[in-house]
């Protein structure tokens, strides 16, 4: 079984991911990017104010296909229970709203497509592997980005909004893989509402 932990910068994935190590220790945890070297290239695109947005994206499909390869699609061959800190959706969700975002692109005489996001979840589509159940830590983008202190061109709270707006058109596509969850909540109350969920959802996979 597949479990994705996805949010906004700073919305308190890796806290949660962090603690249900210890709730499930056989299990295999994952993150992207990865610490792969495609990984790296991908951290050398986050920190070039400057990368082309389309490069970037490809440069995270990279990224995850090797992760799909070599990590996902073995741990759950073996019927491991897999949980990732962030997977496809925030491609969809960050690379959707970074394309959308871009100016200047069409007067340099660049194609781009009409809708990203719709455009980043076909390129998955042939290859990738969905998750079973997606854990939505839910923050508005100002308490995010001071949150994960701004360190990055990701982190800022205008640029969040969108990246919120492109969660909300997932999860509106696909309701019963969502579960939304208050991250504003103090982190030991987040905790036990997504392990609750996690106990249900792992519960009703092996009935
Ligand atoms: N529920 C919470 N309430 C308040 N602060 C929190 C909560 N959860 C996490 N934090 C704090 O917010 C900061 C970001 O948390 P964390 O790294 O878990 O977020 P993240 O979603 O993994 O961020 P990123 O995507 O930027 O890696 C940390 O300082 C963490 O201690
Ligand atoms: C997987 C993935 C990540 N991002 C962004 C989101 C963050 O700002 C950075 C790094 O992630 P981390 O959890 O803070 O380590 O990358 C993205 O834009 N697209 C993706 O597919």
């Amino acid at each position: 079984m597949l479990i994705t932990l996805e949010g906004l910068d700073g919305s308190g994935k890796t806290t949660v991911w962090e603690a249900l190590r210890d709730v499930y220790p056989e299990a295999t945890f994952t993150r992207e990017p990865t610490n792969s070297w495609y990984g790296d290239a991908v951290y050398r695109s986050i920190d070039d104010d400057e990368a082309d947005p389309l490069a970037e994206l490809f440069l995270y499909t990279a990224d995850h296909a090797d992760h799909l390869s070599r990590v996902v699609a073995p741990a759950l061959e073996r019927g491991d229970l897999v949980v990732s800190d962030r997977y496809s959706d925030s491609r969809f969700a960050y690379q959707g709203a970074t394309l959308a975002a871009e100016t200047g692109a069409k007067e340099a005489g660049t194609r781009r497509p009409a809708d990203p996001l719709e455009y980043v979840v076909e390129i998955h589509e042939p290859f990738s592997i969905s998750p079973d159940l997606t854990i939505y830590l839910d923050l508005d983008p100002e308490t995010a980005a001071t949150r994960a202190g701004t360190t990055n061109k990701f982190e800022r709270a205008e640029y969040l909004a969108s990246v919120r707006e492109n969660y909300e058109r997932l999860i509106e596509r696909e309701p019963n893989r969502f579960v939304r969850v208050d991250a504003t909540r103090e982190p030991d109350a987040v905790l036990e509402r997504v392990t609750d969920v996690l106990a249900d959802a792992t519960s009703e996979a092996h009935d």
